[in-house]
């Protein structure tokens, strides 16, 4: 299948359901080597929980959110994030051409959601960041099981919700004002998450 033709699918899902799933969009051992280096940042310390606030609430808001998160440096990463990177700026030169989205930057970063946690329902717009578009997420879990859990269940207004198992080299596109959450994850579940911003706003810390 050519790039075009994905890219098409792609845009068409985002503009008419809203989101788009495409298996293999990176083959099994390009996620299982991406996979290994967010798992060797890992070892190193270097992730930090996500949403982090005062202490007192540290509990709460761990139910809401558990994943911990490692922001990538869009210039200065591995050559197997980068020629992910390379495809997901053509889909954004794409989405610009075609849908006129006025796309002009991105953003990503590595999570891992641990054993037991999950990411309660949200949406990824908002009014402390209203620049994210399109949110990405490319999952690097090979022999992901429906009892591993760790489901992205996707809220369609007036239909029922859409669940997608996070497994290896699978990409999952949706426009970032849809509510979505992630399932309690019965094991380590990874990914690297990433957002087209309409504006050029450097790395948004959450
Ligand atoms: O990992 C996923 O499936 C979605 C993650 C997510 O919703 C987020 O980071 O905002
Ligand atoms: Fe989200």
């Amino acid at each position: 299948m050519s790039a075009l033709s994905l890219f098409d699918r792609i845009a068409d899902g985002l503009a008419d359901t809203g989101y788009f799933s495409i298996p293999n969009f990176v083959s099994r051992d390009e996620a299982l080597a991406i996979r290994d280096i967010a798992i060797r940042h890992k070892e190193e310390g270097e992730f930090r929980r996500a949403g982090i606030g005062k202490q007192i609430e540290y509990q709460l808001e761990k139910d809401i959110r558990g994943d911990e998160i490692l922001w990538i440096d869009n210039e200065d990463t591995a050559p197997s994030i980068k020629s992910y990177l390379q495809r997901m700026e053509e889909l954004q030169n794409f989405l610009n051409y075609t849908c006129f989205l006025g796309l002009k930057e991105y953003e990503i970063h590595f999570a891992v959601y641990p054993k037991g946690t999950r990411y309660a329902r949200h949406s990824d717009r908002f009014k402390n960041n209203p620049h994210r578009v399109i949110s990405f997420v490319l999952y690097l879990n090979p022999d992901w099981e429906e009892e591993d859990g760790g489901q992205l269940a996707i809220y369609l207004e007036g239909k029922d919700p859409v669940f997608i198992l996070p497994e290896a080299g699978k990409l999952v596109c949706f426009r970032s004002e849809i509510e979505h959450e992630v399932l309690e994850c019965n094991r380590a579940r990874y990914s690297l998450t990433g957002w087209l911003l309409d504006q050029p706003v450097g790395l948004t810390f959450l």
